[in-house]
């Protein structure tokens, strides 16, 4: 009843805001398309596509409304203006009665917050759709957050997801553009992302992930600030860690007047982003304004301040490389050599013409080079160049889609900071550093130190297994004479073994002795 009740407001509201239009003009289907005709009302809508789908999606309510926003990233997909408009999301709502707040912390700790903690603030700091923020104070007078997720949203999301699903197989079968858009991709890609937003334990170890890489151990210390996870106080709805202090990086006005470089925040930013991608492959992909904060505090003054730690992306070997060596090859417009890159690593079908891919990433690129160096996009090279690729049939990683969304946020904010801000030359230091320290000799002793553990294992186990994989019994006459023939050989081979593993234990010795040395 309640589906039947939704599904009936969503077409209402379908209607209303004319969105018909947006999704349906192209439609296929004889029958849908002379129904829609019959209930199609009114004159051709003034306002612009983009805002009348911005308010459709404000009045379905708070997941329609993350549903949008997650939309508005997909610039891959969906038309700019329309984008851009869906980027306006705000998903501040009103808060969730404080009882009910303590009821959920009751529920997820065993106690009422007001035993829990020495003070608990009934009034919260701020409310989200699927969470709000409170402060409290440990009984060891430590401050801190507590984030608590909305009672019942888990049953909400589920019913809503299901109407989106049903949504999905529609515009797919029904609109002519329907399988470009891939529905489908996208609402179970959404099912994904807001299942990990309940899972505030996910979000906590993320949080202390990030924590850890920028610790003194790591000497990043001075970059940026995550609040420390105070894990007795966490659960899977219940998220408490040490409460920060600061000022809204967008507050520009507010961070001049306590005397914090702006310039100098412009750059860290860029700095911080880079070192998360290419050293730690590790990412916070959520920088939009309100989740960073600057220090305000005497002894951390001007030190960035992450909070939110419900999207992070993770980064492989193979995607750090595929992106560095691109952005190099990008800014020395050797068109040739990122086109051999897509082509080598398998990315584009093995009969894609070099020459053809090198033209149209030409075509994508060199209008930049219109512009000063500082004021290309990364971001937008980055969305032009997947945009490119998928012509040529390319899927690309979803954490590479994210990626490249958290660049444009670094590079927006970094140039309400710094107009100025060169974000090449603040960047290229990063990757040619970590393009020197894997290919270089450094790579080499980095990768021998990570693998010799394995090796160490495996060296001594290979005459073995020579051995049991060659006395199997009977495999038939003439794999018989072969093996016969093969057994000569394992002698031959074991004592060739034998002197190989000496010689690489010599060599590993030899780089763990001179990884000591520094
Ligand atoms: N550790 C903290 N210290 C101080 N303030 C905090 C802390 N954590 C959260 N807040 C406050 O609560 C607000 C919301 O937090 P957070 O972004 O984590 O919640 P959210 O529900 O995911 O919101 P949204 O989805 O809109 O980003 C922050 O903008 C900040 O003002």
């Amino acid at each position: 009843m309640f589906t039947l009740l939704r599904l009936l407001k969503i077409i209402v509201v379908a209607l209303r805001y004319r969105l018909d239009e947006l999704v349906l003009s192209g439609i296929k289907h004889p029958i849908a398309y002379t129904l829609l005709r019959i209930v199609r009302f009114g004159r051709p809508p003034k306002t612009p596509r983009g805002v009348r789908l911005r308010l459709a999606l404000e009045s379905l309510g708070p997941i329609f409304v993350k549903f949008g926003q997650v939309l508005s990233t997909r610039r891959d997909l969906i038309p700019l203006d329309v984008a851009i408009e869906l980027a306006l999301l705000q998903d501040r709502v009103p808060p969730f009665p404080s009882d009910q707040a303590a009821a959920g912390i009751e529920a997820a700790l065993g106690a009422s917050p007001h035993t829990l903690f020495k003070h608990f603030e009934v009034d919260p700091v701020a409310s989200a759709s699927i969470a709000q923020v409170h402060f409290a104070v440990l009984h060891d007078g430590r401050e801190v957050a507590v984030k608590v997720l909305r009672p019942g949203m888990r049953d909400i999301i589920e019913k809503d997801l299901a109407l989106m699903r049903v949504l999905a197989v529609l515009i797919e079968r029904l609109a002519a553009d329907g399988r470009r858009l891939k529905p489908r991709q996208v609402v179970a890609e959404f099912d994904n992302y807001l299942h990990d937003e309940l899972d505030l334990i996910r979000e906590a170890s993320n949080c202390s992930q990030l924590r850890r890489n920028f610790s003194p151990e790591t000497g990043r210390e001075h970059l940026l600030m995550v609040p420390e996870v105070v894990w007795e106080y966490c659960a899977t709805t219940v998220f408490t860690m040490e409460r920060m202090s600061g000022i809204p990086v967008s507050q520009i006005e507010r961070l001049r007047a306590a005397n914090i470089d702006t310039k100098e925040l412009g750059r860290a930013g860029v700095e911080i982003f880079f070192t998360q991608v290419f050293t730690d492959g590790f990412f916070h992909a959520d920088m939009h304004p309100g989740n960073i904060f600057v220090s305000d505090r005497p002894e951390t003054l001007g030190r960035y301040i992450a909070l939110d730690f419900g999207i992070v992306g993770s980064l492989s070997e193979f995607d750090k490389n595929y992106l560095a060596q691109n952005f190099l090859a990008f800014f020395r417009r050797d068109y040739h050599r990122v086109a051999q890159l897509h082509i080598e690593s398998g990315w584009v079908p093995p009969n894609t013409r070099e020459e053809e891919l090198e033209g149209a990433v030409r075509a994508v690129c060199e209008p930049y080079f219109d512009r000063p160096l500082s004021e290309i996009s990364l971001g937008q090279v980055l969305l032009r160049l997947f945009q490119t690729s998928r012509r040529f049939n390319v899927e690309i990683q979803p954490q590479l889609v994210l990626l490249q969304k958290t660049l444009l946020n670094v590079e927006g904010m970094g140039r309400e900071l710094d107009p100025n801000l060169d974000l090449w030359k603040t960047a290229k230091p990063y990757l040619e550093k970590w393009m020197h320290e894997r290919v270089g000799l450094a790579g080499l002793r980095k990768q021998l130190d990570k693998e010799a553990a394995q090796w160490s294992q495996l060296l001594p186990e290979i005459p073995r297994l020579v051995h049991a994989r060659l006395s199997r019994p009977d495999y038939g006459p003439a794999l018989n004479l072969e093996l016969t023939r093969l057994r000569k050989a394992q002698e031959q081979s074991n004592r060739l073994l034998m002197l190989l593993s000496v010689i690489a234990m010599a060599a590993l010795g030899l780089a763990v002795w001179a990884l000591t040395q520094n």
